[in-house]
């Protein structure tokens, strides 16, 4: 009896416990608390997620084999931006079960986060079901989609769950029958979320049945999100609608809307609306970030067989390739510039000749591309691959990499150009860690000159050994030129520079770089490497669409290209030659430069225009008003050479017009080219580093030279001839830089030359420096007379009036010349000395006495 009560008081004590705890649990707080943690989880597993895209590679062969003490080490060599858990949630929720589909799961926890803390309210239930369904049906089509296609990559798109269940019901009913469930699913998932999608399905099915039904459904007064809210005065009430009729309808309708009330939960059932769409939709997206290579790139792979190792790769289904393309047309962060939207008055208004484009070639209508033929062609162009050479190099590598007790599970040779990539596998249980710390020792052992190492390759399990080939092949410009991927380019400024190490042609678009620095130490490749650049630009542009401006202190280098001045090269309205050598000049055409960046953005200002682009496409439309100041803005590349040299001599004065022109120059198609031979931290300063994001190193003389423009080494260990690394964003891609030789530029340049040109060189604007010190009419050379000086001194007899501004005007030229002209006219005893504000006399009276004093002159 005592013990029957006893335990009656037990277990109401423990219900008491539990009523307890159920109410704390109840309770708001703790609900806000819980909500709390599961958004920040969410944001935890979107960091994990996102950064595994990127580190996943490096990561996953931490991870595949774990070592549960080393993980909990601080120097556990895991990438992953959220830490090891988050490398190992990611691999888990990500490759494991559930593909990109997994971040669903991140979607629902923060709605139920949301809605626990209630910040806002959603229908849980509903989001629960609309995550779980999109999370299977996306991985399964992803399981399917990509199954067969990709392999060897890190990331399965669809994870483990889509690709098993869709091998699993290929097996049971086919890949027809897999692709019908799949559709069925997706048509009964869209009817559950709105009942709109069967007008859809009809529609699909019977254009015009699916009209009627769909007309049908608008007039039945049901509550579908569709439905139009009734207006007060609606003149369609009918008489024979009583008043309580009518307040059913609005009721119905609102209850559409405000389906969160609970006495609307029936008809939320019945229709699902906007909420679960909207969780559909950013993992629906999803697919479409994966850049599915379908050309694949025309590599030369072998792959070599280990006599010892059994081969256990394990054949990963799925590969996710982001195109090359994608990783250097990654668009740059635009300066900060701010170009207000509102154009201005007389461009709106505004509208030229629409039915005929302006067509900025017309005026060298006849102009001719140069033709391949004045390039050369190599007989050896694509030579066959040394099977002993290679047989050799893999047992060397494999005898070393064993001499240091790390056996490999396969290799693949990727023949190149001038190196051969081998791509190695390791065996089990061997980490990644482990090879990198032995990268000196291995690269000795190989003693090859110009071994690089890469441990691992980015986006991938393996590690690579570049080793440079026996017997290198150039690559000649004409093979790159003639390549379809050149051919075909979209590029605005497409500037091919090689090929990579699969023989893949490589291409950068300079309008978007969109500043390059290139080092090298001497005789690497740097000049052949300027001249392919500027090569394959003139192979794709028309003189109206581009101008150089070469700037050469060594005198020599460029002086090949003086034949195109008339096309393709820009200069200073008093400039001599259109190839810059003087030092003095190149601090006056920087400048100028910086005055036509100004003109430019107001050009782009005046006609609401964001970039160049959009500026030209305006033009064209005959949008823009060429009397209101717009032109036809043509690309400015400007290059130069031995920056090193022209830092040394003219320092700040150089380096501050570069800088600005690095930092803003790009919206208004303006870009820099600058190469060194010295890349040293006092001539590629920080400011110049940050604002040149493309980066090209030939062979550098030492390890800190290639952490200079490279910030990290590798550049130190190149053959040279052409061999270079190409950096854009995170890892260096190595290059064989295009053959051009100096017979090859002379014929493309004499080719250009000898055509219908402008009258004179694309002129840049004047640059007056406010510092410099007026000139006096005592020091002004009448040996040099300005081209316009005659013209000049008849204007202002005419006017009679001595006026700066007037010449300025009449001959639409800078201030600075006109001034200079004036002193001429002054010294030549045409005008009078200054006048303060007033204009000089005029002490020529007519022509005749201009003839006189003229013919004097010219004595
Ligand atoms: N892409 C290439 N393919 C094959 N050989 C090359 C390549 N680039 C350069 N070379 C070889 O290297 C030599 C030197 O190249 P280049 O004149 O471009 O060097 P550089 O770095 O400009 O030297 P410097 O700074 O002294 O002018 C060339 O004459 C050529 O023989």
């Amino acid at each position: 009896m005592q013990t029957k009560k006893t335990d009656t008081s037990k277990s109401e004590k423990a219900a008491a416990m539990a009523g307890k705890t159920w109410t704390i649990l109840k309770s708001e707080t703790t609900a806000f608390v819980i909500g709390l943690l599961c958004v920040i989880f969410g944001v935890y597993l979107l960091l994990a997620f996102s950064s595994f895209f990127f580190t996943g590679g490096n990561d996953q062969s931490i991870l595949s084999h774990p070592n549960p003490s080393e993980l909990l080490e601080t120097g556990n060599r895991i990438q992953n931006y959220a830490g090891a858990r988050g490398a190992q949630l990611a691999q888990f929720l990500i490759n494991d079960c559930f593909g990109f589909s997994a971040y669903c799961i991140i979607i629902f926890l923060v709605v139920a986060g949301m809605k626990l803390m209630k910040a806002y309210e959603f229908r849980i239930r509903y989001w629960f079901l609309g995550c779980a369904t999109v999370m299977v049906w996306l991985s399964v089509t992803l399981g399917f989609a990509f199954g067969g296609l990709l392999e060897n990559s890190y990331i399965y798109p669809g994870g483990l769950h889509g690709y098993n269940v869709s091998l699993w019901i290929r097996s049971q009913i086919g890949a027809p029958g897999l692709i019908l469930v799949l559709l069925a699913t997706a048509i009964l998932f869209g009817v559950a979320l709105t009942r709109q999608t069967m007008g859809v399905v009809r529609k699909a099915l019977h254009p015009q049945k699916g009209n009627n039904a769909a007309m049908a459904e608008e007039v039945t007064p049901q509550p579908e999100p569709t439905y139009r809210k009734p207006v007060v005065d609606e003149p369609e009430v009918t008489a024979a609608e009583d008043e309580s009729e009518k307040k059913e309808k609005k009721e119905s309708f609102w209850k559409s809307w405000t389906h969160r009330k609970p006495k609307q939960k029936k008809e939320e059932e019945e229709t699902p609306q906007e909420e679960p769409e909207k969780a559909a939709e950013p993992v629906k997206e999803e697919p479409e970030k994966v850049i599915v290579k379908e050309e694949p790139a025309p590599e030369r792979v072998i792959d070599l067989p280990i006599d010892t190792e059994e081969e256990d790769e394990k054949k990963h289904p799925f590969e996710v390739k982001p195109a090359l393309e994608e990783d250097f047309d990654k668009e740059e962060e635009e300066p900060a510039f701010e170009v207000s939207n509102d154009t201005k008055e007389e461009d709106q208004a505004y509208r030229g000749d629409v039915s005929q484009p302006y067509n900025p070639r017309l005026d060298l209508e006849f102009y001719r591309f140069p033709t391949l033929d004045l390039l050369n062609t190599y007989q050896n162009d694509d030579p066959d691959i040394d099977m002993e050479e290679q047989n050799a190099n893999k047992n060397r590598i494999i005898k070393v990499l064993r001499s240091f007790g790390i056996e490999i599970s396969s290799i693949k040779a990727s023949v190149g150009p001038t190196i051969t990539l081998y791509e190695i596998t390791p065996a089990e249980g061997v980490r990644i860690s482990k090879i990198r710390n032995l990268e000196d020792d291995i690269a000795l052992s190989l003693s090859a000159l110009g071994i690089r190492i890469i441990a691992p390759i980015p986006g991938k399990g393996t590690i690579g050994i570049e080793v440079p080939n026996a017997n290198p092949h150039i690559v000649p410009m004409s093979s790159i030129l003639t390549s379809k991927k050149f051919q075909e380019t979209t590029f605005d400024l497409p500037v091919a520079l090689g090929k990579t190490i699969t023989n893949e042609v490589f291409m950068v678009d300079l309008a978007k770089a969109p500043h390059m620095l290139v080092a090298g130490a001497t005789g690497q490749g740097k000049s052949v490497g300027l001249n392919a650049i500027v090569t394959s630009l003139l192979y794709k542009k028309h003189p109206s669409e581009l101008k150089f401006v070469i700037i050469d202190p060594k005198k020599v280098e460029f002086a090949i290209y003086a034949p195109i001045e008339r096309h393709f090269l820009a200069k200073l309205p008093d400039g001599e030659d259109a190839i810059i050598t003087d030092v003095t000049k190149v601090v006056q055409t920087l400048n100028s430069l910086c005055v036509e960046m100004d003109n430019r953005y107001k050009l782009l200002q005046n006609a609401g225009c964001r970039n160049i682009k959009e500026y030209n496409a305006k033009f064209i439309n005959r949008q823009l008003n060429p009397e209101n100041g717009h032109r036809f803005l043509p690309y400015i590349v400007i290059i130069i050479d031995e920056f090193g040299d022209l830092i040394m001599t003219a320092g700040k004065e150089v380096e501050l017009p570069i800088c600005r022109i690095a930092q803003l120059a790009r919206a208004v198609g303006i870009h820099a080219i600058i190469a060194t031979q010295r890349p040293t931290t006092n001539i590629i300063t920080g400011t110049i580093k940050a604002n040149f994001p493309a980066r090209v190193a030939f062979r550098v003389a030492s390890m800190m030279d290639s952490r200079t423009i490279l910030d990290r080494p590798g550049a130190q260990q190149l053959i040279g001839k052409g061999d270079m690394l190409y950096l854009q964003g995170n890892d260096p891609v190595r290059v064989q830089c295009a053959f051009v030789d100096t017979p090859e530029v002379e014929r493309i340049a004499e080719f250009i030359g000898k055509q219908q040109g402008y009258p004179t060189a694309f002129m840049l604007p004047e640059y007056v420096d406010e510092n410099a010190e007026p000139s006096s009419a005592a020091d002004v050379d009448m040996n040099r007379l300005d081209p316009l000086f005659e013209e000049a001194a008849r204007l202002v007899i005419y006017h009679q009036q001595g006026s700066t501004s007037l010449i300025q005007r009449k001959f639409s030229i800078g201030y600075n010349r006109a001034g200079r002209i004036m002193d001429q006219l002054e010294k030549a005893g045409i005008v009078g000395p200054a006048n303060g504000s007033k204009a000089r006399d005029v002490l020529c009276l007519d022509e005749n006495d201009l003839q006189m004093r003229m013919s004097s002159l010219k004595d």
